[in-house]
């Protein structure tokens, strides 16, 4: 039995409750891990999101990669198409623009389109839960595990979320699923934590 509307809903509703403070400091640590990683690996191309109130704050991240030359590419819904593609954004006030059907902050269509998956080195996915064996739950429309079946991607896919986001009873995937590399988390995740027990941030 297919248990991923039960948990999304359990998880947006915690979201909810989370002290405003909490968001932004975790988002913060998160952040710093992040921008550590993109350093360390030396990346040039990165997929990330715009995040919404109740997200990982993304904007220390955006801030950090258009400042040091990284290129950032944002997802784009086509919803008639039930798609997302990426589009590069070269600034954060006027390559964006609100998708009124989605609530979700997107690049304006004339923004370049991301030509081949396989120029990403490194996908940060919002997430609203996640298990022992990263497995991930989004928003709930598969736009993410859409596009990583109909691509060739072959890099790093991190998933962004909060100690609370994890759900101890294991979410139940479908063949289409798409599980992450790793999570980052305000807190060390423990040892025991993951299956394969290893972490590479
Ligand atoms: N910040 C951000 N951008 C993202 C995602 C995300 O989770 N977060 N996505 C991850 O996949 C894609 C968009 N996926 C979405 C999936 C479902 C809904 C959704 O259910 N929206 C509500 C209406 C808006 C609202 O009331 O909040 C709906 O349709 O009922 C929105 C976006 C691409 N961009
Ligand atoms: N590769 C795919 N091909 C066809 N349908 C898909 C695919 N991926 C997801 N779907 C459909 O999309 C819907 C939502 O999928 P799912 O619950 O996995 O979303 P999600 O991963 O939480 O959302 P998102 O990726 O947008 O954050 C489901 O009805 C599922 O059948």
């Amino acid at each position: 039995m297919e248990n991923k509307k039960l948990i999304r809903e359990r998880f947006l509703k915690i979201r909810k409750l989370l002290k405003k403070n909490y968001i932004i400091e975790s988002s913060e640590i998160i952040s710093e891990k992040i921008i550590f990683f993109i350093q360390k690996n030396n990346l040039k191309n990165i997929g990330i999101y715009i995040s919404n109130e109740y997200e990982i704050d993304t904007k220390k991240i955006l801030f950090f990669c258009l400042t040091n030359k990284i290129n950032i590419y944002i997802p784009r819904c086509e919803i008639n198409e039930n798609k997302m593609i990426f589009k590069k954004i070269k600034n954060l006030t006027y390559d964006l623009e609100k998708n009124q059907k989605l609530n979700i902050i997107q690049p304006i269509e004339k923004c370049e389109s991301l030509r081949n998956a396989k120029e990403l080195d490194a996908v940060f996915l919002p997430v609203v839960a996640f298990d022992n064996t990263l497995m991930r739950i989004g928003s709930g429309k598969g736009y993410y595990d859409r596009w990583f079946n109909e691509n060739e991607y072959k890099g790093y896919k991190i998933g962004l979320a909060q100690y609370t986001q994890f759900s101890n009873k294991k979410i139940d995937a479908n063949n289409f699923d798409v599980k992450l590399d790793e999570i980052v988390s305000e807190n060390n995740l423990p040892n025991s934590f993951l299956e394969n027990n290893q972490s590479f941030i």
